[in-house]
């Protein structure tokens, strides 16, 4: 611990490692209150109108914009939004480390702003991948540490440590300083400490980004274990759609810093919108044009192989093919496509650009 503490006060720490710290030194020094708020049927994480904006005047960037959401203890939610829908600044806004312009935030049940120690005391995070951990500790020294501060004996958990490290391949690297390891190896470390370390709520900002196959699948199947087995609540972001799909209980899709879509990953697939693939001679860029502009398709796009993909509702089918028989295009392939969470994802943010006037 005391090379821990030396580490701490090292002056060059990544910005998540700080904010991680912070999170922890706010756990330790309220003991007391990590019983408040424990009743089952208070939401894990509970966001209530919250908004931040970035500067002002005419380049002012509203990066989260009137969001509000709760999070069932035990659940796995997941992120998604194209790069700048506001994701990092959502989840930095809950944990605190930027200050929200107006809004909530409750984590199991207390105020974060009424009192933070005792709200974040529940809390672990890793935000920008793999810069949380200390570098001059070994991997299971890190393990330790995070566990002790987070309010755990590290004993009691060593044998879950044992199975994470084994699960993530290294356990070999278990004695070796954390600086000598690969960025990846770094970013596996990261993720057993907090998975490991004993909080109600974890926050995980692009947890698999760099991470081999085989340790993105150990991941996926520890997080689902977690959540069933502890109660762990854990909100991701991710642009990989594999983890979001196997993992994740529920999506929220944020678009421009507002919410466009909450619901289960099965539901959103089962959509009733319907995307066809067609093939024709007659598709010249105006026919394309036409059909975006004047149809009710949700989105038209020209394949490279010439055939174009529209997604439309049941509605928006009868009107396409009544205007491709008006223009007289006929068609030598209709197929019908299943679409994956990217597809349905695009969808939706098009969908809110389209209705912000973007
Ligand atoms: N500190 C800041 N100062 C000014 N603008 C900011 C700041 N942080 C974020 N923004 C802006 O706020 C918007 C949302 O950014 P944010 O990083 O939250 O998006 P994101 O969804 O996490 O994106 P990505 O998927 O690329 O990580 C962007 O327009 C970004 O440029």
């Amino acid at each position: 611990m005391g090379t821990a503490r030396r580490c701490a006060r090292r002056r060059h720490l990544g910005v998540s490692l700080r904010v991680r710290y912070e999170l922890l030194r706010r756990a330790v020094s309220a003991p007391s209150d990590r019983v408040t708020g424990k009743e089952p049927s208070v939401p894990a994480v509970s966001v209530d109108g919250l908004r931040k904006r970035f500067g002002s005047g005419p380049d002012a960037v509203t990066a989260v914009d009137g969001v509000s959401f709760d999070v069932e203890r035990g659940s796995v939610v997941g992120l998604l939004g194209p790069n700048g829908a506001g994701k990092t600044t959502l989840i930095k806004s809950i944990l605190g480390t930027v200050l929200p312009d107006t809004g909530a935030v409750r984590i199991m049940g207390v105020d974060v702003h009424e009192a933070p120690r005792a709200a974040y005391a529940h809390v672990d995070a890793m935000l920008e991948g793999a810069r949380n951990d200390y570098w001059r500790l070994t991997v299971r020294e890190n393990l330790r540490y995070f566990a002790t501060v987070g309010g755990v004996d590290p004993d009691s958990v060593a044998d879950r440590h044992d199975r994470l490290l084994d699960r993530l391949d290294l356990t070999d690297k278990a004695d070796e300083p954390v600086r000598n390891l690969s960025r990846g190896m770094k970013q596996k470390v990261s993720l057993a400490s907090v998975l490991a370390g004993g909080a109600d709520v974890v926050f995980l900002d692009e947890p698999t980004l760099g991470l081999d196959v085989a340790s993105a699948r150990t991941f996926r199947a520890e997080v689902r274990r977690l959540a069933a087995e502890t109660g762990l609540t854990v909100l991701l972001s991710s642009h990989d759609m594999d983890v979001v799909e196997a993992v994740c209980d529920r999506v929220i899709v944020v678009a421009d810093g507002r919410i466009v879509a909450d619901d289960a990953p099965g539901a959103l697939l089962r959509d009733d919108d319907h995307r066809l693939r067609l093939a024709s001679p007659a598709f010249d860029d105006d026919t394309v044009r036409a059909l975006g502009d004047r149809v009710a398709v949700t989105r038209v796009e020209r394949l490279d192989d010439g055939r174009i993909e529209v997604t439309v509702d049941t509605e928006g089918l009868y009107a396409l093919m009544d205007a491709l028989r008006r223009r007289d295009v006929p068609l030598t392939e209709v197929r019908s496509v299943d679409p994956g969470l990217d597809d349905v994802l695009l969808d939706l943010v098009d969908e809110a650009e389209r209705g912000s006037g973007a």
